[in-house]
């Protein structure tokens, strides 16, 4: 999947339950919507909605399982169970928050990195950070590429966005690592989707400014010339 995406838009096709458009039959659209208008990938949360997406497009999917739990932050493919639910619906790669925090029940990344490769050594592994430190030790622990998903979404990184100081975080990222980084989170225009890929990030993924319509729409209200 790494090479299928190279240069591309991975686009994020998200509900969760509290959204307007949580259904798996309407991310499968949002999915059809997203191959026909040029992505190279999708990434998308829960085993249902991977299956559905499945049945509808050809492109290889990034999944994740957001499940909250009451002893930590982690919430992104949190433990195993998030795991098994993944390695079962078939997608090509496995999104993990891969960030310093404590995950729920002490599991471990790399307990998890180890057990996805035991379980099936196909399926290539994407590490969610906010920090280089974190993209360089997911980097040693053998995750194929990482997202700067969760950078500005942990306490530490609060107060950023990725967008700032002309992707500053990416281009440190780059300079430090050796596997593809992928620039997520913010990717709000297509201005800062061309910029990124102009510094070298080896895909992009964009959720909400193409797949959350109130997101959208309270953009439009929002504005300010
Ligand atoms: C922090 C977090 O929970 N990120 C999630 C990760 O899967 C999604 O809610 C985002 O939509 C995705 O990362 C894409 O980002 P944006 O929607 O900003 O283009």
């Amino acid at each position: 999947m790494i090479q299928d995406i190279q240069g591309g838009l991975v686009v994020s096709c998200q509900a969760l339950a509290h959204e307007p458009l949580h259904s798996s039959s309407i991310m499968a659209k949002m999915a059809i919507a997203a191959q026909e208008g040029g992505a190279k990938g999708i990434r998308a949360n829960t085993k249902a909605d991977i299956l559905a997406i499945r049945q509808e497009v050809t492109l290889p999917i990034i999944g994740i399982v957001k499940r909250d739990y009451a002893d930590s932050s982690v919430f992104i493919t949190a433990t195993k169970r998030e795991v098994d639910e993944l390695l079962d619906s078939g997608c090509e790669m496995i999104a993990l928050d891969a960030t310093h925090r404590f995950r729920p029940h002490g599991e471990t990344l790399r307990d998890l990195v180890k057990y996805i490769r035991a379980r099936n050594e196909n399926v290539q592994i994407m590490a969610d950070i906010s920090s280089k430190q974190e993209a360089m030790d997911a980097e040693a622990l053998g995750c194929e590429c990482v997202s700067t998903t969760l950078y500005g979404y942990t306490q530490e990184s609060a107060s950023h966005k990725l967008y700032e100081d002309d992707f500053a975080f990416l281009k440190t990222l780059q300079s430090s690592l050796k596997i593809p980084v992928i620039a997520e989170g913010n990717v709000s225009t297509p201005e800062r989707y061309h910029r990124a890929l102009e510094l070298g990030a080896h895909a992009v993924v964009v959720g909400g400014a193409i797949t959350r319509p109130q997101q959208i729409t309270a953009n439009f209200v929002n504005h300010r010339k």
